[in-house]
Formats: C-alpha cells, structure tokens, sequence
C-alpha cells in the first residue's frame, strides 16, 4: 500500500472529562495555564488560578455542564468525532483514496501528540493542522501552534506542516452560515425582529497588541450580512463568555440582550459564528442564561440557531479549505 498523500488534523480547544467538578478543575487548570490565554505573570496568576480560580470555579462550571452533556459525552468532542468522520468520508469521496483524519484538542484528550502520533502510525508524512476557527486569535488559533510545537519537541524527526491560519471570510464559511440562518427562519416561522451574531470574547487589550480577533469577526458578520441581504437596523455582533476582570470586546452579548429586552425589541434569532461546534459557551451561555437575559428584561421570543456542526455544507466548506491548502500535496 502507498503511504497516504497527506493527512489532516482537525483541532479544537478541549473539554473535561466529565462533567464533575474535579474533571473541570484539570481542564481549567490546563487550559488557564497558556500564556496565550491568559497572559498575567507567572507567580502572581499561579496564586490567583489556583488559590481562588479553580476553588471556586470548577463546582459551579460543572453543574453546566450537566445540563449539556450527552450519551456521547461533551458536546464539543462528540461533535468534534462527527465532524471527523464526515471530514473524512467526504475527503475520500473527493479524492478518490482515504485521507487520514485525526481530532485533537489543544488541552486535554485526545491531546495533539496523541493524535499526531495515530497519523504517524496511519504512514502520514504531511499534516494539514486545521484548527477549527474561523477567526484567528493569540488565545485560540496561536495557541494550537505552540502547543503542537510542544508536542512535536521530542520527536527525531518532523513530518512536512502546513497550518490553516484562519477562514472568516471564505466564501463556503459564508455561504454556510447564510444557508443555516435562512433554513432556520424557513423552519420557524420567517424572519422576525433582530439577528445577534454573538462571537466568543478576547481581553480588549489583546486586539490593542495587534490580534486581528475583532477585525475578522466584524468582516464575517458584514459577509453575513450582505449575503442575507439585511439592512443594518436587522442586525448586530456582540461578545459573549467574559472572564476575569478587565475590559473586553463590546458589545457585551448579555448586556445587549437585556437593553434590548428593555427597549421594546420582541424577537432575536441568535447565532455564535466563532464556534464550529456547539458546546458548554453555546448550549449553556446562549441557549440558556441569555435567553433568560432576554425574556427577563422583557423580549418576547429568542431562537439560537445551531453551530455548522457536522452539517453538509459545513464538511463540504472544509473538504474546500483542505484542498486549497493541501495544493501540490
Ligand atoms: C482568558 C480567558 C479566555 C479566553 C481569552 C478565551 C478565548 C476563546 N475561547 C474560545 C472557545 C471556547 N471557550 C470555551 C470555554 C471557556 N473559555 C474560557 C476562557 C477564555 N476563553 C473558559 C474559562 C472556558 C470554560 C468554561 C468556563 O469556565 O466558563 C469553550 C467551550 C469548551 C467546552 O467544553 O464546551 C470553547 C469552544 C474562543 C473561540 C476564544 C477566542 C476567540
Ligand atoms: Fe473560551
Ligand atoms: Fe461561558
């Protein structure tokens, strides 16, 4: 058998074990750590994260994810296992022989090494990284690159990388997002009132270093927009899942949601691009507490539209992102 031609490794942010406070306290405890996320010296967040954080956090982030987990497990992992799958199906189908494809998560499993390795085994000599976000930022997309430099560190001998920085402006993410809005107003009743593209939040500081985050999300949102032909009245990008003290990106999703509630604004259908996956920042933060911003404050209905998911024009999107990166392979 000839070694495949190239595998793929399709990378997301990680998950706990199991939705008990002690599986939360690991993950956290890993994912906190990166200097790319949470960039605070050293000693002082070392006694911050683990003399209050991941005392007081983990028993209250665990009862969240209660409410979301599934037979499979974690929404983001079982998810993450479709998409590989359908990925994988689709790339064979596309170039008529199998193309590996491997999930890995940048903190805890299956961990970049342990799925680098199963490409290795597979006979895979290049590797397409492909993290599985649109929008590139230091704290997501910068993150999977050192943590599989890491993960490669030991190795004596490196297979041939290439990385997918990002793709917030192509047009099958586009077009992908546009079909899942409009086949959910088809589905529930049209189009009423507000659309809310709600995308995961940075520290405002991190954007004032030079991390071009809000810049792509806000080029997403206006492709989303033109390509569902809103005015601009119809539509509105926000921020959600803050942490910590200090600034960041607004607007605030939960805050708009209540101001809008006040203001007299009935209907939102909600949406959350940055994720290619539903998960605990979805199914919880969206579905659940912001609904009850929403309806508390005085709006009258609010719909979350689903991540792409494993849904065909979303694999179909990534079967088109690996064979423009893949090129020459
Ligand atoms: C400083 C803290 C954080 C930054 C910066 C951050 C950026 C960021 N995160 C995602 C995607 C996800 N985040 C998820 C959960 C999550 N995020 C943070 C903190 C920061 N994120 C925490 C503490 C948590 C855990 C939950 C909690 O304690 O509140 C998840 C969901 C994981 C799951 O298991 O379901 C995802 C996905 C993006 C895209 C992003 C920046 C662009
Ligand atoms: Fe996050
Ligand atoms: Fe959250």
């Amino acid at each position: 058998m000839p070694p495949p031609r190239f595998g793929v490794l399709l990378v997301n942010l990680g998950t706990p074990e199991a939705p008990t406070a002690e599986a939360v306290r690991r993950y956290l405890g890993e994912f906190l750590w990166d200097k790319r996320v949470v960039d605070a010296p050293r000693p002082l967040w070392w006694l911050i994260l683990h003399g209050v954080i991941l005392r007081l956090r983990p028993g209250r982030v665990a009862k969240g994810y209660q409410a979301v987990w599934t037979d499979e497990g974690s929404p983001l992992l079982a998810i993450g296992r479709r998409q590989q799958c359908a990925l994988a199906a689709a790339l064979e189908h596309h170039y008529g022989e199998a193309i590996p494809v491997e999930l890995a998560m940048t903190y805890g499993s299956p961990s970049l090494r342990e799925s680098g390795l199963r490409l290795r085994d597979a006979g895979v000599e290049r590797i397409l990284v492909l993290p599985l976000y649109p929008q590139f930022s230091r704290s997501t997309t910068a993150a999977v690159f050192d943590g599989l430099a890491r993960a490669l560190a030991s190795c004596p001998h490196l297979p041939e990388l290439r990385f997918v920085r990002d793709y917030h402006d192509h047009p099958a993410y586009i077009g992908a997002l546009a079909t899942s809005i409009r086949q959910h107003w088809e589905a529930n009743g049209g189009e009423q009132g507000k659309l809310m593209l709600s995308y995961h939040g940075i520290p405002k500081r991190y954007a004032e270093q030079g991390d071009p985050y809000p810049r792509h999300c806000e080029t997403t949102s206006r492709l989303v927009a033109e390509t569902l032909g809103l005015a601009d009245d119809d539509w509105l990008m926000s921020y959600q899942s803050r942490f910590g003290r200090e600034e960041w990106l607004k607007p605030y999703t939960d805050e708009t949601l209540k101001a809008w509630g006040r203001e007299g604004v009935e209907h939102v259908d909600i949406i959350s691009p940055a994720f290619a996956a539903d998960c605990l920042e979805t199914l919880e933060e969206l579905e659940v507490e912001n609904r009850d911003n929403f309806l508390g404050a005085g709006g009258k209905t609010y719909r979350y539209i689903p991540a792409l998911n494993d849904r065909a024009e979303h694999i179909d999107m990534l079967v088109q992102l690996v064979e423009q990166h893949a090129k020459g392979w």
